[in-house]
């Protein structure tokens, strides 16, 4: 493809060199260039990617699209001065892979938490409805029955485009995506044609990055706001900044609510641990996920499923029969009977919802022992903030490591350790191997007990100095509990 038709509708400030110049590939990394590449400089958060320009043209890249001019310029090398790359490079991938969004039904999903779960609601919803269809999210990508590893909750914008035109050659006609923060803010879904767009919640997170609060609203209101107007824009109307969403949205306007009035609007009849009967606009139906944040999960895919121009008894009848997704309120009971749950509550709102559910799913004197960490290289401000939820919610607390990354997990602790209130110093204990603590959670047990492991849900490792090592929660429970069976 020439430069020139990549750069179709492309705001330019500045070229030079030919822009007929031929291209083979696009990158925003001068380790992928090679020859006949056309390379993007983005600056980032640890460098910028202007630095890498020569290392791009000596690897062989035949084009540059940039900010900021080099002062010395190669004869044989086109280049372009954008306003913005890192948006350019959203624009050039769509015109690269010749637009897949487009002829797809693209939805994403955005929020704090319940991204991957409404997405893989859909998903799973749409294959039960008869459709071939695509997933990008946290857990997986998947195109159909193909899984694909995924690195980021949302991918880069190239990597999204060449997924989705892969999605697009298997027949696919529908894709769901979870759609980060930092996704908006990095242009990662520039260029992207939504058909729709889904808002569950807002609460604290991520501030290491944002900084602010407002920040994260404007970052989560940025994917809205670049919505067409062809696309529908869903929201959750009982979160306080539901509306604030759809402001300066283009989009066609529908809400969700469990308290109020709103295009779909759900009713929660009764909840247990084995699932929840509602009313879903007046119908009732009962569903196989657990706890009042499902509710909302399960009424936004209902909505944007309908919204999508599915019948909604078609829809209630194949949603009731849907499991959650791997790593999300996965419960592994002992043969003693201690009920444990891996979740992968990772904020405080999530740990708060998952610890009221549970709390209101239980019987008797039944203990809830919680084993929680916070992340390392992540906001550092909600770590007390779990811990004392915890705490609060919890007969016993162990607190013990989640991935520490690059940060010292006794560090991680202490910060944690401060959150917790001087009446539940008692009941809580730290132990910094998770493997361990797990262990130790099951020894305190007793049957009929409830264990919460929160945190890392499906995840499959534990990320330490930048070594993943193999762990699933899920796997350490179930062997404590065998141990404990052969005792
Ligand atoms: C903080 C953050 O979001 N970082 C992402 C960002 O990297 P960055 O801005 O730090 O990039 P950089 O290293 O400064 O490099 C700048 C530019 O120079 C280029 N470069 C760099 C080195 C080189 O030799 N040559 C070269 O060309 C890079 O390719 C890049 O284009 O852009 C990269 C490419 O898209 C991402 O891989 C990277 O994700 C890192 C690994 C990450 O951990 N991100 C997390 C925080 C994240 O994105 N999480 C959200 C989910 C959050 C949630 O909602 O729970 C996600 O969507 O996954
Ligand atoms: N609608 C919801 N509201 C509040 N908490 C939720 C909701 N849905 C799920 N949760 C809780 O949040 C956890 C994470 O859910 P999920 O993986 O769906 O969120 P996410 O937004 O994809 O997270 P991430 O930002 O890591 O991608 C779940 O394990 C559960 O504890
Ligand atoms: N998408 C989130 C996942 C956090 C999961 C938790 N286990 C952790 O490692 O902090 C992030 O990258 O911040
Ligand atoms: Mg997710």
């Amino acid at each position: 493809m020439q430069l020139k038709d990549l750069l179709y509708k492309i705001p330019l400030l500045a070229t030079s060199g030919s822009m007929e110049t031929d291209i083979t590939n696009v990158t925003m990394d001068s380790r992928k260039a090679g020859v006949g590449s056309l390379f993007i400089a983005v600056r980032g958060t640890v460098t910028d990617g202007h630095s890498f320009i020569e290392t791009a043209i000596l690897q062989g890249a035949a084009a540059i699209v940039c900010e900021e001019l080099p002062a010395e310029l190669h004869k044989a090398v086109a280049y372009v001065r954008v306003q913005d790359s890192a948006k350019t490079m959203g624009l050039v991938a769509a015109n690269f892979y010749q637009q897949p969004s487009q002829k797809l039904k693209l939805v994403g999903v955005t929020g704090t938490n319940g991204k991957t779960s409404v997405a893989t609601l859909l998903f799973r919803l749409f294959r039960g409805l008869g459709y071939r269809c695509g997933l990008l999210s946290t857990v997986q990508n998947q195109i159909d029955d193909q899984v694909i590893p995924a690195t980021h909750t949302t991918p880069d914008v190239i990597t999204i485009n060449q997924l989705l035109t892969q999605m697009l050659e298997n027949g696919c006609t529908h894709v769901f995506m979870e759609v980060s923060s930092h996704a908006v803010v990095q242009e990662r879904i520039a260029g992207l044609t939504f058909a729709g767009g889904i808002f569950t919640n807002i609460t604290h997170d991520h501030l290491d990055f944002h900084k602010t609060f407002d920040n994260y609203i404007r970052a989560k209101k940025g994917f809205f706001d670049q919505l067409p107007a062809t696309a529908f824009a869903l929201t959750n109307v009982d979160d306080k900044r539901g509306l604030v969403m759809l402001q300066n949205t283009a989009a066609r306007k529908e809400t969700y609510s469990l308290q109020t009035l709103a295009t779909f609007k759900g009713k929660i009849l009764a909840d247990s641990l084995f699932g929840l009967n509602m009313l879903v606009d007046d119908k009732e139906v009962w569903f196989k996920l657990i706890g009042q944040f499902n509710a909302y999960n399960l009424l936004s895919v209902y909505g944007a499923a309908v919204l999508l121009g599915e019948d909604p008894a078609d829809v209630l009848m194949l949603l009731s029969g849907i499991t959650p997704p791997p790593g999300r309120f996965e419960q592994v009971v002992s043969e003693d009977k201690i009920v444990g749950i891996v979740d992968y509550a990772h904020t405080p709102d999530a740990l708060q919802n998952v610890l009221e559910t549970i709390n209101g799913l239980r019987q008797a004197d039944e203990q809830i022992i919680t084993i929680v960490g916070c992340g390392g290289n992540r906001d550092a401000a909600k770590r007390p903030i779990m811990a004392d939820i915890a705490c609060r919610f919890s007969n016993r607390v162990i607190l013990t490591s989640d991935n520490p990354r690059n940060e010292d997990p006794m560090a991680i602790l202490e910060q944690m350790q401060a959150g917790v209130s001087p009446i539940d110093y008692k009941k809580t204990v730290t132990i910094e191997d998770r493997h361990e603590a797990i262990e130790r959670a099951v020894s305190m047990a007793r049957p009929h007990d409830i264990i919460l492991v929160a945190g890392k849900g499906h995840e499959t490792y534990q990320e330490i100095k930048g070594v993943k090592y193999d762990f699933d929660d899920r796997a350490v429970l179930r062997n404590a509990f065998a141990e404990r069976g052969n005792q």
